[in-house]
């Protein structure tokens, strides 16, 4: 082929591919808050009536991918139709509609786009806004799959960007995932102990823009790390049933990762991008909320009145060009969001809406928000950041902080002398604060990547999203036996069970008992349902969430002690049984087995120790504390499961109270008993009576065989078990 020809194919091919990446005109670049619109299908809860008494009527009508009407369905349909332009808008009602879009959908017009920024250094922003149920959630997260939403797609294709960068350049992620919860920061990272104790504040940092100092910004290197985050994170949020929607998000939710590229002889390329899943905005009527339920509306609404405010007052001065006043201190979410609402950010407004007339006068409401967002500008610059001087002036400052420090200590001599206690310990957070900032943008990249590893290991760990395919077909199969006993309604039980063995391949990096918990109890609708249903049955759920995280926490120490044992062959799954009763405070049984060394060491019908409370057909289950002791037993034991029997009964019988050697003297006992009967009976020339008449029959030379392998078989575990037993008593005996 002539090379100009090939040239000029090569160059068709690279805007064609450039072309499949591009948002469309729409949403190409501008300096205001980018609108987009989506519409999702009636739902379960709109079908099944909860949330609408079973009346579904579609109000919404999307003729182009900018515009849409929304149909007063009690007038005359057409005279009442309010039409809206946006960005871009799209339809996720139904799949026969031309305009239909899909999780991919957005993927790639809005996903890819913030990709792009991401890879260029902009900042960008995504949230979702819209009423409670309205689908922002399923937009965001999503579900499984093809179901994925942005925030798992984004993840793997920033990954994907990485893999293509030139030779030579490298790159470096932090995540972060934080809720707002009642006014109140969580950081959904945070190992659950250390969450609690942790109250995060929104700062301004004169080198780093908005912060949340303290906050979790874990170093990752992949994107299965970055996704087992974002399933710890989400296990963590504030979910709850409400008659709108059966897993309704109580907080505000900011997923954002941080990324710095870096190219030789070049300043660094640095972007920030948050994912923002709002809660929804309700009316407690519809919801019906109380107590509790409804003390989290109100925060709801407050931080999401300050965003309208603040939303308003940008809007109007961008009319007037009068220097705008927005109220972002009033609420963390807005000040939190402050640069991306106004300032050094691309930023998109995803507005979901409901298609059904039910939900006419929030739609509206959402839409007409959703139009003053339009008029929002925002600043975005490309940052270039010489990241050493980032780090001079981060350093210069903790020096100042510890001279500061410093010098009241010297005044007396040890404790901080003319400074109240508040005023030290202030301080004294502030250096620690500093020190963190300080890591966070210096060089030790490995030893970010290592303190990340060894939080992983302390966050309490759940079951993978493979794990949640197989509890999801037993919450069905236990939901239909619960619909077959319609009279007890005292009792809800839930069976969960996970499972690991040799076989299964666990995704790299993740344990394959993660999952998030909250999942598991979204599995279990029957119990969310019944957790919801009667007025304080809130603590019930807090309690029970509780008892999982901790049970899930033993369980996966019991897998990771495992895994370090490479010469082991393990399986071991979870059984949780959930049994609640309003009556009892009884709400937990949990099961642990684990057939550790089953093959190579252990004798395969002795491979944990059984406890006394244990039931003849039920030995495989045990409480929370009876699962700790399983957990300590194999902690102990892990050094001799691999070496052989002797030891490993050793260990057992040690940790058992001596049990397990008095079983095996029993058992020895009872060997000995039929050996000594078969070599007499052999010595007799008779061999041992068949219980059947056919045997009976059996010429004799061939029962003298069988009596012979029997003879053998027989003494050939009598002789492993009295060995093992002596090993195990002189061991014993050395001690
Ligand atoms: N585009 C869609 N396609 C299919 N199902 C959807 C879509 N959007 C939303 N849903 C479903 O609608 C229900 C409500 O969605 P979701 O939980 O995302 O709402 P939300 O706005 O986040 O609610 P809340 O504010 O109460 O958390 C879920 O069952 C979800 O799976």
């Amino acid at each position: 082929m002539p090379l100009a020809l090939t040239k000029l194919q090569s160059a068709v091919s690279k805007v064609n591919q450039a072309n499949a990446l591009k948002a469309p005109a729409a949403l190409e670049d501008s300096p205001t808050i980018k609108v987009c619109v989506r519409v999702r299908p009636f739902i379960k809860e709109e079908v099944e009536g909860q949330r609408s008494g079973g009346e579904c009527k579609l109000c919404i009508d999307m003729q182009t991918e900018t515009g849409l009407r929304i149909l007063n369905m009690e007038g005359d349909a057409e005279d009442d139709a309010r039409a809206f332009e946006f960005d871009r808008c799209y339809w996720s009602h139904s799949r026969d509609h031309p305009l239909f879009a899909t999780q991919e959908t957005l993927q790639k017009e809005l996903g890819e786009t913030m990709l792009e920024h991401a890879m260029n250094g902009f900042n960008n922003c995504i949230f979702a806004y819209g009423q409670t149920g309205s689908g922002k959630s399923y937009s965001v997260l999503g579900g499984k799959g093809e179901e994925r939403g942005l925030l798992p797609r984004v993840v793997e294709g920033l990954f994907d960007h990485f893999a293509k960068l030139p030779e030579g350049a490298t790159y470096k992620t932090l995540v972060a995932f934080m809720e707002i919860y009642n006014e109140q920061i969580r950081d959904l990272l945070a190992p659950a102990n250390d969450s609690e104790t942790k109250k995060l504040e929104v700062k301004q940092h004169p080198v780093l823009g908005t912060i949340v100092p303290g906050l979790t910004e874990a170093a990752v290197a992949s994107s299965p790390e970055v996704l087992a985050l974002v399933d710890y994170g989400s296990a963590m949020r504030h979910v709850s049933a409400t008659a709108m929607n059966a897993t309704s998000s109580r907080s505000h939710c900011i997923f954002t990762f941080k990324t710095n590229l870096t190219e030789p002889e070049q300043p660094s390329k640095v972007s920030q991008t948050h994912l923002v899943d709002l809660a929804g905005s309700e009316r407690a009527g519809r919801t019906k909320a109380t107590g509790d339920r409804l003390k989290e509306g109100a925060a709801i609404n407050q931080s999401l009145s300050t965003l309208a405010r603040v939303i308003s007052e940008l809007a109007k001065s961008a009319k007037s060009k009068k220097k705008p006043n927005p109220p972002f201190r009033e609420s963390k979410l807005t000040y939190i969001l402050k640069e991306s609402l106004c300032g050094n950010s691309k930023t998109v407004m995803m507005a979901a809406i409901s298609p059904n007339f039910l939900d006419y006068d929030e739609t509206l409401s959402t839409l007409k928000f959703a139009q003053s967002v339009k008029q929002v500008q925002t600043k975005a610059v490309q940052n270039a950041v010489n990241m050493s001087s980032v780090e001079a002036q981060l350093r210069a400052e903790l020096n100042a902080l510890k001279a500061q420090l410093q010098s009241f200590q010297d005044q007396s001599g040890g404790s901080p002398a003319g400074m109240s206690e508040e005023e030290s310990v202030y301080l004294k957070r502030r250096v620690e604060e500093q020190e963190q900032l300080c890591a966070l943008h210096g060089t030790d990249w490995p030893g970010l990547l290592a303190l990340e590893q060894s939080r992983m290991q302390r966050r309490t760990a759940m079951p993978s999203a493979q794990d949640l395919a197989k509890l999801q077909a037993m919450e069905e199969r236990s939901g239909d036996e619960e619909n077959d006993d319609e009279d007890d309604d005292t009792f809800t039980c839930s069976l969960l069970e996970l499972g690991r063995s040799q076989e299964g391949n666990p995704p790299e990096g993740r344990s394959s008992l993660r999952a998030p918990i909250r999942s598991q109890l979204q599995i279990g609708g029957p119990l969310a349902r019944e957790l919801s249903a009667n007025g304080d049955q809130r603590g019930k759920a807090e309690q029970l969430k509780r008892q999982l995280t901790e049970l899930s926490a033993v369980a996966v120490e019991c897998e990771e002690v495992l895994n370090e044992d490479q010469d082991v062959d393990s399986e071991m799954s979870l059984k949780v049984l959930v049994v609640i009763d309003p009556l009892d405070d009884k709400t937990l049984e949990a099961g642990l087995v684990v057939q550790a060394a089953a093959s190579s060491s252990l004798p395969s019908s002795w491979a944990w120790p059984r406890h006394q409370s244990e039931g003849a057909g039920n030995n495989d289950w045990c409480s929370g504390k009876e699962l700790q002791q399983r957990l300590s037993w194999l902690k102990e034991n892990r050094s001799v499961l691999a070496k052989g029997p002797a030891e490993a009964w050793l260990a057992a019988s040690q940790a058992t109270g001596n049990l397990q050697i008095s079983r095996l003297q029993r058992e020895n006992a009872e060997l000995e008993r039929k050996l000594a009967e078969m070599q007499a009976r052999l010595a007799n020339g008779n061999s041992p009576k068949s219980p059947g008449a056919e045997k009976e029959n059996e010429p004799a030379m061939l029962r003298q065989q069988k009596a012979r392998e029997a003879v053998k078989t027989i003494s050939a575990s009598f002789e492993t078990a009295i060995n093992a037993l002596d090993a195990a008593q002189q061991a014993l005996a050395k001690r």
